[in-house]
């Protein structure tokens, strides 16, 4: 059997160590089902059924249903103020919804357990930056892996009562990961002092160090360069392909959306108003007019 490598396209290949190896044949392995489901539920990752939420009088979630199936890449899209953040917010754990509820592989939550995201598969980044700025590359990253080990992370960071066991493998966990985003130069540098888009891929490395099986990404490409959006779109899909994440993904910028998600839902002042395939949805009038604007198609046929 030859050796499973991780593929970047164009971006490079790095062998898959045994023990990732290991966990993607357990999940394989995993039959749909062993999750105890609860009436009806099929093999799903993530479902939202009914969902709604509201702050005072505005309305921000609206009688919302999401299913999300294992290892796709799902966007989240729409205007400003449409629910998009409120969305995660709730399947985080960080809202408790009004009304409806949350299934995580196959469990039922009225509000999410925040403080058991990660023991739950979840991880997520934030829309705005949310690293520690003095703390070098490597420790940012090692910190995703906090819920794994025994002692604090603030014991860790300090040297005290952190295992050696422990310690040596969420290292290690993290320079593998930072080895897959080609983070591995900047890997002592204080996080801090990187340029924007490389701080953005710091903390997907941080969300992934957890190996999660659903990976939340509120805006992860906002105020990059085209060059810096296109290299973390191809990391969330290396990721996607490599580890078989299920990713959800808000982000405003269409061209990203498009190229890059399996299923695309829009929002719209908290309403779903379309939810399928990227060409379909850009193709929907509601859509085009609650959000894109402009009709996909220029005047050759070419998609946008
Ligand atoms: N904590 C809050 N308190 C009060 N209102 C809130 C809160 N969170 C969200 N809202 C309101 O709920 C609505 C949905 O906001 P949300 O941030 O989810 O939208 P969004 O689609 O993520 O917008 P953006 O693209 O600007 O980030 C907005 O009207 C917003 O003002």
């Amino acid at each position: 059997m030859h050796a499973m490598t991780y593929a970047f396209g164009g971006l490079g290949s790095a062998p898959i160590p045994p023990d990732v190896q290991e966990h993607l044949a357990a999940r394989e392995a995993r039959a749909p089902g062993d999750e105890a489901p609860e009436d009806g539920w099929r093999d799903g990752a993530l479902e939202l059924s009914g969902i709604s939420l509201s702050f005072g009088g505005v309305v921000a979630l609206s009688d919302i249903d999401l299913s999300l199936r294992r290892g796709e890449i799902r966007a989240i899209i729409g205007p400003n103020g449409a629910g998009k953040s409120s969305l995660i917010n709730v399947v985080s754990g960080i809202y408790r919804p009004d009304r409806g509820h949350v299934r995580i592989e196959g469990k039922r939550y009225g509000q999410v357990p925040t403080q058991e995201l990660a023991r739950l598969g979840i991880a997520r980044t934030f829309q705005n930056l949310a690293l520690f700025k003095g703390l070098s590359v490597l420790d940012n990253v090692v910190s995703g892996r906090a819920h794994a080990v025994r002692s604090s992370f603030l014991g860790q960071i300090a040297g005290v009562g952190l295992s050696r066991r422990e310690d040596a493998d969420a290292r290690d966990r993290a320079a593998r990961i930072l080895e897959f985003l080609h983070l591995t130069q900047v890997r002592d540098r204080l996080a801090g002092t990187l340029p924007y888009g490389l701080q953005k891929r710091v903390e997907l490395a941080r969300a992934l160090v957890a190996e999660p099986a659903i990976l939340l990404l509120d805006e992860p490409m906002a105020g990059m360069t085209v060059t810096e959006k296109n290299e973390m779109a191809g990391f969330v899909r290396a990721a996607r392909d490599q580890f078989g994440t299920t990713v959800v993904l808000i982000e405003h910028d269409i061209g990203v959306v498009m190229g890059l998600s399996d299923r695309v839902a829009v929002l719209d002042y908290g309403r779903k108003i379309a939810d399928g395939p990227p060409d379909e949805v850009q193709r929907d009038q509601r859509v085009i007019d609650a959000y894109l604007g402009v009709a996909p198609e220029n005047e050759d046929g070419e998609g946008i």
